[in-house]
């Protein structure tokens, strides 16, 4: 079985990335927005009509950027946005910059999320830190209530990437793409129930300094 780690883990792996080995944050999050789009597209899923539900952390910041990769392929993509864009990280202030640029419908009509055919899952990943609730419980609701196919960015959210306990609310996926390695709460019980199809997607963080041998 692949290793899987856990948030403090993710969290000390993407910051050596960052800090000691120098590859910038906008450059991973690219890389995972480029990894869960090709996924998107080799899992054949329906893109008529695609809505990315996205929070202000840089799970959000990886959504909006696979909200511009199917724009530019000319795809019916959609912004739903959670939370105040002012108190984003800056790499997904970025990214709603960029997405700006391309002109991406944002909508604020849980409605368009229903009727979507494909919803990605970029609320929260390996920050989670308390029970949903309020607007993002209720956009979670709305996914898990809707027949489209949904497609998680790194974890469900809501789901502790350490324990896979359901904090309050958590999508059901039809896939999720976690970054780098697979997170140990996604191979228990409830944690395999949302994540569905995982996909382990190498984004260029490592656990050790990584060279690999091609003979
Ligand atoms: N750090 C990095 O360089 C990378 C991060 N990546 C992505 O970034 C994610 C981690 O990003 P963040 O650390 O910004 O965390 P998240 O985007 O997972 O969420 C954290 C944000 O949500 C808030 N929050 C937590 N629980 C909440 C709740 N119950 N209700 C409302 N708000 C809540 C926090 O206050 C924080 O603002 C990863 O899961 C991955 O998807 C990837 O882009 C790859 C590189
Ligand atoms: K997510």
């Amino acid at each position: 079985m692949s290793k899987a780690i856990t948030i403090a883990q993710a969290q000390r792996y993407d910051a050596h990335t960052i800090d000691t080995v120098g590859i910038p944050s906008m450059v991973l999050m690219e890389r995972a927005a480029l990894a869960t789009f090709n996924n998107l597209l080799n899992d054949d899923y329906d893109l008529n009509r695609v809505v990315v539900v996205a929070a202000t952390g840089n799970n959000g910041g990886d959504g909006i950027a696979v909200a511009r990769l199917l724009k530019i392929r000319n795809i019916d993509v959609s912004i739903y946005l959670l939370g105040n864009p002012d108190k984003a990280t800056e790499q997904t202030q970025q990214q709603l910059k960029i997405a700006r640029y391309y002109q991406i419908p944002f909508t604020s009509d849980l409605n368009d999320v229903i009727n979507a055919t494909t919803i990605i899952d970029a609320i929260f990943g390996v920050g989670l830190s308390r029970d949903v609730t309020g607007d993002f419980a209720a956009a979670i609701n709305a996914i898990n209530a809707t027949d489209a196919s949904t497609v998680a960015i790194d974890v469900p959210s809501g789901i502790n990437a350490d324990s896979g306990a359901t904090l309050g609310v958590a999508v059901v996926a039809d896939s999720t793409t976690t970054m780098a390695y697979n997170k140990v709460g996604l191979l228990t019980v409830n944690g395999k129930h949302h994540a569905g199809t995982v996909h382990v997607a190498d984004i260029g963080v490592y656990a050790q300094d990584h060279v690999e041998s091609i003979k």
